[in-house]
């Protein structure tokens, strides 16, 4: 068990930025599974924030309380000044336009083309302002994942690394202000898994997007992290940049850099 005190913080002192997302004192369990306890971090904007735990940490369940998909036990949420838990159905959609997530298993649709995969969510979140720019939308996302010429292909034609790149193209089609990664590399090879590493820097650039990126692959925690926050036994354990906390002495921080 762990002493019940602050992170660690190896962060060195810098001017607030803004606040586009905060976790304060959360906590969700499943029966006598204590998943987050006490659990706070704060996402500034235009960031990119690792959240570094364990298999079974609680990774997956901290976004889906961040998205609304699970209601948390204690504490609260809120997303570009909006208290998560207190949204009802509608509200949660229309802020959900502004926050994109990109699932570990893409979720692409396998029946329907790569064009159309990506026109889903403009039908979805109809915007009359944009009626007849839909085509040109599609190519600029896949244009900003460098897959222009797979517009025509289905999801089975494509590598591991295109469908990740194409769902990522499927987040950024309606341009979101946060981005929530769940563990953007797995099951890819190294050099893949770098060049999506990469494309995430470069979205954040482009789009100066804020994201919160879960990962315990620790060559994209290191390519992509402005921050990062270390979930051990449902707290927030440490944070720092990825310099700061492999510097670190203490033994628990010290088995995520060995
Ligand atoms: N809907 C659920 N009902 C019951 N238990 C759940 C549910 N979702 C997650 N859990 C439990 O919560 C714990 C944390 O799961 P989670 O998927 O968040 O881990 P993770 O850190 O994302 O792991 P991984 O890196 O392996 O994906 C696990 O013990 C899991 O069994």
């Amino acid at each position: 068990m762990l002493p019940d005190s602050a992170p660690l913080s190896a962060a060195t002192a810098t001017s607030p930025a803004e606040e586009v997302l905060t976790v304060e004192h959360v906590s969700k369990s499943f029966g006598d599974n204590h998943v987050l306890q006490d659990f706070s971090l704060t996402l500034h904007r235009g960031e990119n924030l690792v959240v570094l735990g364990k298999s079974g940490s609680g990774k997956s369940v901290l976004i889906k309380c961040i998205i609304g998909l699970l209601p948390v036990d204690a504490g609260r949420i809120t997303v570009l000044g909006q208290e998560v838990g207190a949204l009802g159905h509608d509200e949660l959609d229309q802020l959900r336009t502004k926050v994109g997530f990109l699932f570990q298993s893409n979720a692409l649709y396998d029946s329907m083309t790569v064009r159309e995969n990506l026109l889903f969510p403009l039908r979805r979140h109809w915007m009359a302002d944009r009626r007849g720019q839909e085509e040109s939308m599609v190519m600029q996302a896949l244009d900003d994942v460098g897959l222009v010429e797979t517009i025509d292909k289905m999801p089975a034609e494509l590598s591991g690394g295109q469908r990740k790149r194409i769902a990522l193209a499927r987040t950024l089609i309606i341009p979101p202000e946060i981005i929530l990664y769940d563990e953007p590399t797995t099951g890819l090879d190294p050099i893949t898994a770098r060049e999506i590493s990469q494309l995430i820097r470069e979205v954040q650039q482009k789009y100066t997007t804020s994201s919160i990126i879960i990962s315990h692959d620790m060559n994209c925690v290191r390519l992509t992290a402005d921050r990062v926050a270390l979930l051990v036994e449902g707290r927030c354990y440490a944070e720092g940049t990825f310099q700061e906390l492999q510097q670190l002495d203490d033994p628990i921080v010290r088995e995520f850099f060995v």
